[in-house]
């Protein structure tokens, strides 16, 4: 089993996250809050408020495990592929796979990946939440006070399936949209590439963002789904599952809930996952 496509993975998942977190905190709070009026009010509100810090609330954990997280799904991913089409990254542009086995493929990184990221989404998106300044003099604290007291807390009060809530959400949003990512992807390299070759750094660049936007847009309805299921419950529960969400959400905010935070998802999709590919692309190619 190649491990450099785990390792590679791990790489280019870290750079991206820290290039589109500050997106994500803002992407957060307009799927859960109804406070802000938009994008830039949001900005406004957290800047002012929070400081510059508020973008980065709950980016320590996704940094952690995204060694683990990307790895599973670019490891995955790949391994799949290998065992689907018998051949290797190396091989893989001479002798492209059907776009069927990259879907496959895809959909099974997504899947899997869906369990490993669970608990840590769940974390980041209760810290994003939080709209308290982090060093408030005088002012209520914070509901929690990091990442490990918030995993700490959900345990005790919840045990470890608390860390799972919204977990369901996030596999029914990654397993079909892992395969869409990963054959926009390879679609948009083979057209803009010479049958044989490696695709130029400007055509990964490319690629790899608009197969983070074409991802994205499709996964944002289960999104806004999974960030108010990962909320859920904090107070007292309000949904009794994916479905529930799904209808009460509808019903109290009509069909254009399912499209909260799309226009700040791919803004932040494309350099991302631009990032992501082009770093997995080198990296594999270095160690090729
Ligand atoms: C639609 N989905 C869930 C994805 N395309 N996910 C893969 C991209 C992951 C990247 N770190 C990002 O956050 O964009």
């Amino acid at each position: 089993m190649p491990v450099e496509e785990f390792v590679a993975g791990w790489v280019s998942g870290a750079l991206g996250l820290v290039l589109g977190h500050p997106f994500d905190t803002v992407k957060v709070r307009l799927q859960t809050q109804t406070t802000y009026r938009g994008i830039i009010d949001c900005m406004v509100k957290i800047y002012r408020h929070e400081s510059l810090l508020g973008f980065f609330k709950g980016m320590s954990f996704p940094i952690a495990s995204i060694a683990l997280v990307n790895s599973v799904l670019f490891g995955v991913y790949s391994n799949s592929l290998l065992a689907l089409t018998a051949t290797s990254h190396q091989e893989r542009w001479a002798q492209p796979p059907s776009y069927t086995h990259v879907f496959i493929a895809g959909c099974t990184g997504g899947f899997l990946q869906a369990y490993f990221l669970a608990p840590f989404d769940l974390i980041k998106v209760r810290l994003q939440n939080q709209t308290e300044p982090r060093a408030q003099l005088g002012g209520p604290p914070p509901r929690y006070r990091g990442p490990m007291h918030c995993a700490a807390s959900i345990f005790q009060k919840e045990g470890p399936r608390g860390l799972f809530q919204g977990a369901w959400a996030l596999t029914l949003r990654d397993t079909p949209t892992m395969g869409i990512y990963f054959v926009t992807y390879e679609v948009l390299c083979r057209q803009c590439t010479p049958e044989g070759q490696n695709p130029s750094s400007a055509t990964v660049l490319v690629a790899g963002g608009f197969a983070g936007i074409t991802s994205w847009v499709a996964a944002t309805p289960l999104d806004v789904i999974k960030s108010r299921m990962q909320m859920d419950g904090l107070k007292r529960r309000a949904y009794q599952g994916v479905l529930d969400c799904m209808v009460s959400s509808v019903r109290q905010e009509g069909l254009g809930v399912f499209f909260r935070g799309i226009t700040i998802n791919s803004a932040r999709a494309f350099p991302v996952n631009a990032v992501t590919f082009l770093s997995y692309e080198y990296l594999l190619r270095w160690w090729g």
